[in-house]
């Protein structure tokens, strides 16, 4: 079983506002209420790729009740321990010229609550991957992922981290099998400037010299870059299309990676999967369709990869697309 782990779900509340404007009343054209939280968005796009998973996280009040309900009505199957204070947070979109997000610090998990979760969590045994994904309140201590790696060592289990600054990097020590900063976060994480290709991939380098077996770093419009469990470089490009919503491609990538990797064992269909699920989303209002994603994959086999996009010399070298591009079946 594929288990995700949200500690902060959301509802994300997006509005479309053709010209924002600080400081003045504007008036949105469109808005959207979707369920959201990075490990939630991974249990989705897992279950429109045709994965089981159980979303486990927190829920407070009555915008708890509202995420768990959009859940339900998504067929996906959440197993939510009640917050009996508070409110799940409500994230904000805005959709201008360019994508502006104000996430909330979310409801205090007191400890009990947390015990519950670690007791669910013991469960895990070597077939199951664990998706440890997004924000914690700010009353959890940034070592908590690393606390759940320490409890499940021994029990095999493969977990992968998408979280950004202290709680991605104490997580490292315990071996993630797969984590994915974008570039700002690598940047974050050492404190190190990511504003060429080669920086990124010495960024993504010492990631996996600090641990990671995968480091999946995703570069927005740019593509993204990984390093597998064997060391060698995998990049590529984006598919073009028309940006509508980027909230949730980054998720939408960790769920791809996942189910390219169970379906064939293989990085390089795991990348291109992870790479064809992100963009997928990011061209649609929501997540991805299965559809969606496995038509952006067949379109990654026309592309060359960029040429500043090369490997460095001690990997094996990167073969092109269609070359590396066994077919995803459908
Ligand atoms: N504007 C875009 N055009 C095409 N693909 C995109 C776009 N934005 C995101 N993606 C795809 O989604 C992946 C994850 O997006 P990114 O923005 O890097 O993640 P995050 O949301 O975690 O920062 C990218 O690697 C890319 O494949
Ligand atoms: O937990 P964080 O880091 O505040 O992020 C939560 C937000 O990220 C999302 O999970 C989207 O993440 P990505 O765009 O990185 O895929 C939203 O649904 C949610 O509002």
């Amino acid at each position: 079983m594929i288990y995700t782990v949200t500690f902060n779900p959301s509802l994300d509340y997006i509005v479309w506002v053709p010209k924002l404007t600080d400081g003045a009343t504007n008036r949105s054209e469109a808005q959207a209420l979707y369920p959201g939280g990075k490990g939630i968005n991974v249990s989705i796009m897992l279950s429109n790729l045709g994965y089981a998973s159980k979303a486990l996280g927190f829920s407070a009040g009555f915008t708890g009740r509202e995420i768990e309900r959009l859940l339900e009505e998504n067929g996906c199957d959440a197993e939510f321990i009640p917050l009996h204070q508070g409110n799940s947070r409500i994230n904000i979109k805005i959709k201008s010229a360019q994508e502006t997000e104000i996430n909330a610090p979310g409801p205090h998990i007191p400890s009990e609550a947390l015990n519950e979760l670690f007791q669910r969590l013991d469960a895990c045994g070597p077939e199951d991957i664990l998706v440890l994904a997004g924000s914690i309140p700010k009353s959890l201590p940034s070592d908590i992922y690393e606390q759940i790696m320490l409890r499940l060592r021994g029990h095999k289990t493969r977990i992968v981290v998408d979280a950004t600054g202290d709680l991605l990097k104490n997580a490292l020590k315990y071996h993630p099998f797969l984590v994915k900063p974008n570039a700002a976060e690598l940047e974050e994480l050492y404190g190190i400037r990511c504003d060429t290709m080669d920086k990124i991939k010495q960024g993504a380098m010492r990631v996996r010299q600090d641990g990671a077996l995968n480091v999946l770093v995703s570069l927005g419009k740019d593509g993204a870059l990984l390093i597998d469990q064997h060391g060698r470089l995998h990049t590529s490009p984006a598919p073009s299309g028309t940006l509508v919503n980027s909230v949730g491609s980054g998720d939408s990538m960790v769920a791809g990676f996942l189910a390219g990797y169970l379906k064939e064992q293989d990085y390089a269909v795991a990348f291109r999967m992870g790479i064809a699920a992100g963009s997928a989303t990011a061209f649609q209002e929501w997540l991805a369709t299965k559809a969606q994603v496995l038509k952006e994959y067949q379109a990654l086999k026309e592309y060359q990869p960029l040429k500043e996009y090369q490997p460095l010399k001690e990997y094996q070298p990167l073969q092109t697309p269609s070359q590396t591009s066994p077919e995803f079946p459908g």
